[in-house]
């Protein structure tokens, strides 16, 4: 298959090399035009921390042309600019995964004439150095439809080269209780390990409850607007598994404070206070979270 990549972060080059293994497949990467370098290898220490020096095929204009499918693994507040700048120079038969965390980020999907998936992850990867990349979590990967029509053939060719790269994925027909979900654990676990500077397992201390309680409660309430139906009890012991599971982990908002980088507030605990003020929803919580992630962060 004929793959481009868009996005040289731990994302893009963990899919760049497991994806460009495979004999039968074409990959390439776009960079970020922030890039000042584009080495002819690129670095990737393994799951087993084994480290590989592999050749790198940047995305040139016949790339594009050819592609089949495109996986955008940039940040969420990345995803309008990268989309709009491919917009015009891909086939509106091309698929289009998007792989970040978060939801709302691209304002303009309906008008995209390209089939649309996403793809949800709990791998976890970091940039040690530029074009350096180290698997740090072996994770599993949900994919499902989010725009447009994709073929029978097509949806079963895309699951499997994804498949064959990362094992532990599936397609789910139900991608947005999957994306709630997903959105709900960072609502909970991100900010609060951001503001308070804490790993993720330091949430299970029974002080955080009152906020943990609160938070899910508004959650919960916004969901329902849109259809998504969650039991409380059994929302909070998934995210509360997840904070045991990563308990070690620095979460993802966290790291972006501390390395002085913008955060995904805006597309995470700021999606569920855009949504609340349009149904007239009060979500004091998640508010005040975003207000304090935002004093935090460089803008
Ligand atoms: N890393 C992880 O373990 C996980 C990450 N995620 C999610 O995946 C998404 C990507 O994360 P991650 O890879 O860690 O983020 P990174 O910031 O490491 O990578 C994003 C990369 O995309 C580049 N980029 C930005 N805009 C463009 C563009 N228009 N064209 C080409 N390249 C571009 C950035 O360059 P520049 O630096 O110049 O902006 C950067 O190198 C996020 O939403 C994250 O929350 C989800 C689960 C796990
Ligand atoms: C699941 C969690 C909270 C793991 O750290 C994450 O997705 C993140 O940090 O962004």
């Amino acid at each position: 298959m004929n793959i481009v990549i868009i996005g040289q972060g731990a994302i893009g080059l963990l899919w760049y090399h497991h994806l460009a293994k495979s004999p039968k497949n074409t990959v390439s990467l776009l960079c970020s035009s922030r890039t000042t370098f584009i080495p002819s290898h690129y670095g990737f220490t393994d799951i087993n921390q084994q480290s590989h020096e592999l050749s790198l095929m940047v995305a040139d204009n016949a790339a594009f042309i050819d592609a089949e499918l495109i996986l955008i693994c940039v940040k969420s507040y990345q995803v309008n600019v990268a989309i709009e700048a491919l917009k015009n120079k891909i086939s509106p038969h091309v698929i289009i995964v998007f792989c970040h965390n978060g939801m709302g980020a691209y304002q303009n999907l309906a008008s995209l004439q390209q089939p649309c998936l996403t793809l949800l992850t709990t791998h976890g990867c970091k940039i040690n150095s530029p074009f350096h990349a180290q698997h740090t979590g072996l994770g599993h990967c949900d994919l499902g439809s989010i725009h447009g029509e994709i073929s029978p053939l097509m949806r079963a060719n895309i699951t499997s080269t994804l498949k064959q790269a990362l094992p532990t994925l599936t397609f789910t027909n139900d991608i947005k209780t999957k994306q709630w979900l997903k959105l709900a654990i960072n609502c909970v676990i991100n900010p609060l390990t951001a503001v308070e500077n804490i790993d993720n397992g330091q949430l299970l201390n029974e002080k955080f409850n009152p906020i943990i309680t609160e938070l899910i409660s508004e959650i919960i309430t916004v969901a329902a607007y849109e259809n998504v139906k969650f039991d409380f009890n059994e929302l909070q012991e998934k995210i509360m598994q997840v904070a045991k599971k990563t308990a070690k982990n620095c979460s993802s908002m966290r790291s972006d404070i501390l390395q002085q980088r913008k955060t995904e507030i805006d597309y995470i605990n700021g999606y569920i206070v855009t949504l609340a003020k349009k149904s007239g929803i009060l979500v004091p919580k998640n508010e005040m979270l975003v207000q304090q992630v935002k004093a935090l962060q460089v803008s």
